[in-house]
């Protein structure tokens, strides 16, 4: 595990004084060992400081002629000594006579196939090498030392080298094996040409200079790449190991829970708040904090006796309470808005879930949910909740705590604070704040509650029938697990795509 490697290091050394070196001098992957400093940086367990170097990288084109050889040497090995027409050559398959094993041989073969495009780029430069004479109807060889066009190869491998950081041959085998293997291929084919093995074998670690880097600048080989890395020390939290939480879902803690249908971000009014006994008059409900849609403005369905229901609850009460004495208005709950929270889709549920006969019931909900917001480092207009409900007779505040509690410390997150809040359509109401190491500050990561009577009853529920639910955000706890301070850097177009490249996929198997 490449978390105890780090820990266990900053133990016996004062620090780790370039992400990079320590990656590959372990054989550990940069970007798996860059997330784990950050989590551990977030939970203070060490210090992490940036550094930024401008490194050459191979491009696309670059890294084929690593692999395959130049497109000039590929030309120039394509011809037999008593040379070949242009015809002919293009479509080769030259043999030459070599005492290779297997895999050797394998490669050799690949090589001598050649696409046309590299063809055409390898003939030029083979001509303007003066590798080639050109005959009317005969291509044929020039006696000539291709070292400098092997060297185009190795100036390839050495941009590489440099990259990986590998500093002598030895150090090959573990730091890339497929590297390795490139480098060997390249000796073999490049010393049987030029029967100088020991020239070429010293040249991928020499250290490349500006002239070489130029002329495969121009070429466009190579191109460049800021690294970003870490130095890391321990920090104020620092413990050789860090307790494991599970934090994988796992199909069973699945199959505890039913998931609700999000799949439609356009909502009602009527199903957003109304339902939710959110008075029509309340903030959240303007257009300063909805995106309402112009096309289509309203909804065309809401089942009607239940809006009558709603309608009265707001406006006079009953079942215990003074409702909000106003006057309520359909053209309001038919306008229709993206959604801001996935508590709409559980207003659904727990209506179809009355309608059809109460049952004890678990849903959750992962989706996305919209807010017309000021955009910033720890807000979106759009992310994505977690949503979660519970109902049964006699639930109670207690077994809301309990959940979160349970869920959190699974996660990983051991700083928790609840505060009491409001909700119009849950009480009590509770916000949950978990505390950022990095922002040094609690950001609230849900809120929570006990849905009213006022919401439930007008459903048909029976009377003793408790719901606990909740509303998570999916960014904020994952910002503060993974050590991110920007939201930007998670979701959206800001977000680098070696993240999301690199990052393992979690699969939850279906029988
Ligand atoms: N809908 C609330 C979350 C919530 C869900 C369920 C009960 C209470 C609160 C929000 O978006 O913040």
């Amino acid at each position: 595990m490449a978390e105890e490697v780090v820990l266990g290091f900053l133990e016996k050394n004062d620090e780790i004084s370039d992400s990079g070196e320590f990656a590959s001098e372990r054989g550990i992957d940069h970007q798996e060992l860059t997330n784990i400093i950050k989590s551990l940086h977030g939970f203070r367990f060490v210090n992490a400081q940036d550094i930024k170097r401008e490194r050459w990288v191979l491009t696309e084109e670059g890294r084929t002629y690593a692999a395959a050889g130049s497109p000039e040497v590929q030309v120039f090995l394509a011809i037999p000594p008593e040379g070949i027409s242009l015809e002919e050559l293009q479509g080769v398959l030259h043999w030459f006579d070599v005492e290779c094993s297997p895999w050797e041989l394998k490669f050799l073969a690949l090589t001598r196939k050649m696409d046309p495009a590299v063809f055409k780029i390898g003939r030029s430069q083979a001509i303007k090498n003066q590798w080639l004479e050109m005959g009317k109807q005969l291509v044929t060889r020039k006696g000539v030392d291709i070292l400098d066009s092997t060297n185009l190869v190795f100036r390839l491998l050495r941009v590489e080298t440099q990259f990986l950081g590998v500093k002598s041959e030895p150090e090959l085998t573990w730091k890339s094996d497929e590297f390795a293997q490139r480098l060997r291929f390249h000796l073999i084919t490049n010393c049987f040409v030029i029967g100088c093995g020991h020239v070429v074998l010293l040249a991928p670690f020499q250290v490349i200079g500006p002239k070489e880097i130029d002329a495969l600048k121009q070429r466009k080989l190579i191109a460049p790449q800021t690294w970003k890395g870490y130095s890391v020390r321990k920090g104020p939290n620092y413990a050789p190991k860090r307790k494991k939480f599970a934090t994988d879902l796992t199909r069973d803690n699945l199959q505890r829970f039913e998931e609700m249908p999000t799949n439609n971000f356009v909502e009602s009014s009527f199903w957003n708040f109304d339902a939710l006994f959110q008075p029509q008059q309340h903030p959240a409900r303007d257009s300063h904090d909805t995106f309402f849609l112009q096309v289509p403005p309203t909804t065309k369905f809401l089942p009607e006796d239940y809006v009558e229901r709603v309608k009265r609850v707001h406006e006079f009460g009953g079942y215990g309470s003074r409702g909000y004495e106003y006057d309520w208005k359909r053209e309001e709950a038919n306008k229709n808005l993206l959604r801001t929270h996935t508590t709409a889709v559980s207003s659904r549920m727990l209506y179809r879930l009355a309608q059809e006969g109460f049952a004890p019931k678990k849903y959750f909900s992962i989706d996305r949910v919209f807010r017309n917001e000021a955009v910033d480092r720890t807000h979106l207009a759009e992310f994505h909740q977690i949503e979660g409900l519970v109902c049964d007779r006699g639930l109670t505040l207690g077994d809301l705590i309990g959940v979160f509690n349970d869920f959190f410390t699974r996660l990983g997150m051991s700083k928790l604070k609840f505060k009491p809040a409001y909700n119009p359509y849950t009480e009590p109401s509770m916000e949950i704040f978990g505390y950022h190491e990095g922002l040094k500050k609690w950001v609230e990561i849900g809120n929570s509650g006990m849905f009213r009577p006022e919401m439930l009853l007008p459903m048909g529920l029976p009377e003793d029938v408790r719901v606990i639910a909740w509303g998570l955000s999916l960014e904020r706890p994952t910002m503060i697990l993974y050590g991110i301070d920007n939201i930007r850097d998670l979701f959206g177009h800001k977000v680098d795509l070696s993240l999301i490249k690199k990052n393992p996929l979690c699969r939850i198997g279906i029988e």
